[in-house]
């Protein structure tokens, strides 16, 4: 097996003669938690969606685990092993937290979506539901209806449902977005956590949560690749520095504690 699981080759996208994504060439190694980063309007989000194949490329290919699946769609990247985590409109807002998990395990079991199944059937769920609960933190929150689970915690309980699909590699956009410093701090255990033998790709704007998890950073700008590295590379590349100061590389200044001489 390649080191190399997910891999895109010149991978761009155009809207309307707009290039949102231009020739990129990302390389995400097994085993890591591979951040892509960028200021507004660098083209995470168009990416994060060709990756998750909720966008087709204009042109260039995308390898997972020595695979094509350029052409493939979202349910069958999935079932490959490839999931992107789900957005919080998609956890069942009247049905408990417990439940909610239990749907996911059910539909990765090739059960079908039928809500007439017997209470005993969908208990079989429950052991692993729990487990899985406990693994995002939210077993106190089991008998609560989705719908009131604190905003931090519906994000927990996203990734709960992602775990359901056993993925090999999760997709995860922007998981910290909109949280308090709290929240932050526990997505963050959270997801390395939930890393342990699996590949993490996640989007993200919080550059504390990006320097605390990822292995290696793919920094975007302008629909391009501007630079790769881990946190302390990509930080003080001075390109970077601009690109999110929004001011011009020659007027950065030299970062503290390099010397000359
Ligand atoms: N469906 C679309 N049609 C036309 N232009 C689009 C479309 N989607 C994105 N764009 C443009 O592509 C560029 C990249 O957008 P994208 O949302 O991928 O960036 P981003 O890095 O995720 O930005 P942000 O951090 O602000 O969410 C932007 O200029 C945006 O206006």
């Amino acid at each position: 097996m390649s080191d190399i699981i997910l891999q895109t080759e010149n991978l761009t996208k155009e809207f309307r003669g707009f290039l949102a994504v231009q020739d990129v060439n990302i390389n995400v190694q097994r085993g890591t938690i591979h951040g892509l980063i960028g200021p507004n309007g660098a083209g995470k989000t168009t990416c994060f969606n060709l990756l998750t194949k909720f966008l087709i490329p204009t042109r260039g290919s995308i390898t997972y685990d020595g695979r094509d699946i350029t052409r493939m769609k979202p349910a069958e990247v999935a079932r490959l092993g490839l999931v992107r985590s789900f957005q919080i409109s998609a956890v069942f807002a009247n049905l408990t937290v417990l439940e909610n998990v239990r749907m996911a395990l059910q539909r990765q079991r090739g059960a079908s979506f039928d809500f007439w199944r017997s209470e005993k059937v969908l208990r079989q769920y429950d052991d692993r539901a729990h487990e899985l609960l406990a693994d995002v933190g939210l077993t106190e929150y089991a008998d609560l209806r989705a719908g009131q689970l604190p905003y931090g915690r519906k994000r927990a309980l996203e990734i709960a449902t992602t775990l359901a699909m056993d993925p090999a590699m999760m997709l995860l956009d922007e998981p910290t977005a909109g949280m308090t410093h709290e929240d932050v701090d526990r997505i963050v255990t959270l997801v390395k956590r939930v890393s342990a033998g699996r590949t993490v790709l996640l989007v993200e704007h919080n550059l504390k949560v990006v320097e605390g998890l990822c292995d290696r950073i793919t920094v975007l700008a302008r629909g391009q690749i501007l630079a790769e590295g881990d946190y302390a590379a990509v930080s003080r590349n001075p390109e970077v520095q601009a690109a999110y100061l929004g001011t011009d590389p020659s007027s950065v200044g030299v970062p503290e504690g390099a010397h000359h001489g």
